[in-house]
């Protein structure tokens, strides 16, 4: 059990997201292949992997902005390509990495198009909206930039503002791209716990595998548009897959306050990973493991499919 409050599990035993068989190439080149995963409702899912690997692109797939040329994606038991587009917004509220340009609006106009899809053609901002706004603005530490042009915040004050458009939008299902790019570290975490906290199915990509350790319920690890690894936290963060996957040494302890995996990197790897383990203090590190280090029954949990040495 974690003893972070705000971090349990709001998983339930429904099924919100379900993908199998999901492939996608485009000219002749293989991009994702194969990705089978589940989420819950209000479960956090992280999506994890080196640069290229396919996080984004699959993301897009989840919300219908590729079409995979095969597999399938249910929301709720329902095929997303069944879903109108406002039904579909009703349902699924995006976070992108690339901020689009909106010059003429307020941090506050900016939440407010997250109402879109629950309006009709000609419906106005109500007393109820505004509140929705003003909560949504405080939870993510910007009520006093309300009123400020939207293009005038900084890069992490726009990604907390996108991602309060997006509670604003009230969906069952979050998607994100990298939602802690731009934030410094206090933003990181606040964010990820409130995402973590308000209740709504989460898929993220994430980089920082030990914020992802921290704060998702799960974690699917791709490689080259494979899914490597798919777990808990600690079925998927091996000092093993690490190496392996990212290339770099790795020592894993368990997180003094949460339980789950902390990695603590080791460096001196201008040759890589298969060659830097015995140059410096990396000496006595092998396959991401410390000498006498005995993880054996740790290896392969969660690994998808077969080794991959
Ligand atoms: N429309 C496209 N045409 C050609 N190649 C594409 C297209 N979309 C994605 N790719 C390729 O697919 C691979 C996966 O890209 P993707 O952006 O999904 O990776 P990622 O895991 O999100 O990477 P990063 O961590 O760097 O953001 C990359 O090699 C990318 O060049």
């Amino acid at each position: 059990m974690s003893l972070v409050s705000g971090l349990t599990s709001n998983s339930t035993s429904e099924l919100a997201l379900d993908v199998s068989d999901l492939s996608w190439q485009v000219d002749g080149r293989s991009i994702l292949s194969h990705i089978n995963f589940s989420v819950s409702a209000g479960e956090m899912l992280g999506i994890i992997g080196p640069n290229g690997a396919g996080k984004s692109t699959l993301l897009r797939c989840l919300y219908r902005y590729i079409q995979p040329d095969c597999g399938k994606i249910q929301l709720f038991e329902r095929d997303i390509a069944d879903f109108t587009s406002k039904a579909f917004a009703r349902e699924v509220a995006v976070v992108l990495q690339d901020t689009p340009q909106h010059f003429e609006l307020t941090t506050a106009q900016l939440v407010a198009i997250g109402l879109t899809p629950h309006k009709g053609p000609f419906g106005f901002t109500n007393a109820a909206d505004r509140v929705l706004i003003a909560d949504a603005l405080e939870k993510v530490g910007l009520t006093d930039k309300a009123s400020q042009c939207y293009e005038h915040l900084s890069g992490g004050e726009k990604q907390r503002a996108l991602i309060a458009r997006a509670i604003v939008q009230q969906p069952k299902l979050l998607i994100l791209d990298e939602p802690t790019n731009h934030l410094d570290i206090r933003y990181q975490i606040q964010i990820m716990e409130l995402l973590h906290s308000i209740g709504i199915t989460v898929i993220t990509s994430i980089h920082d595998l030990n914020l992802a350790s921290a704060m998702c319920d799960s974690l699917l690890l791709l490689e080259a548009g494979k899914g490597i690894a798919y777990g808990t936290p600690q079925q998927v963060l091996t000092e093993e897959t690490i190496g392996q996957v990212f290339g770099v040494c790795a020592q894993i302890s368990q997180h003094p306050q949460h339980g789950n995996p902390q990695i603590c990197y080791y460096y001196g790897y201008e040759n890589g990973y298969e060659n830097g383990y015995e140059k410096g203090h990396m000496k006595g590190h092998k396959n991401g493991f410390l000498k006498g280090d005995d993880n054996s029954d740790n290896k392969h949990h969660g690994h998808l499919g077969e080794n991959h040495d």
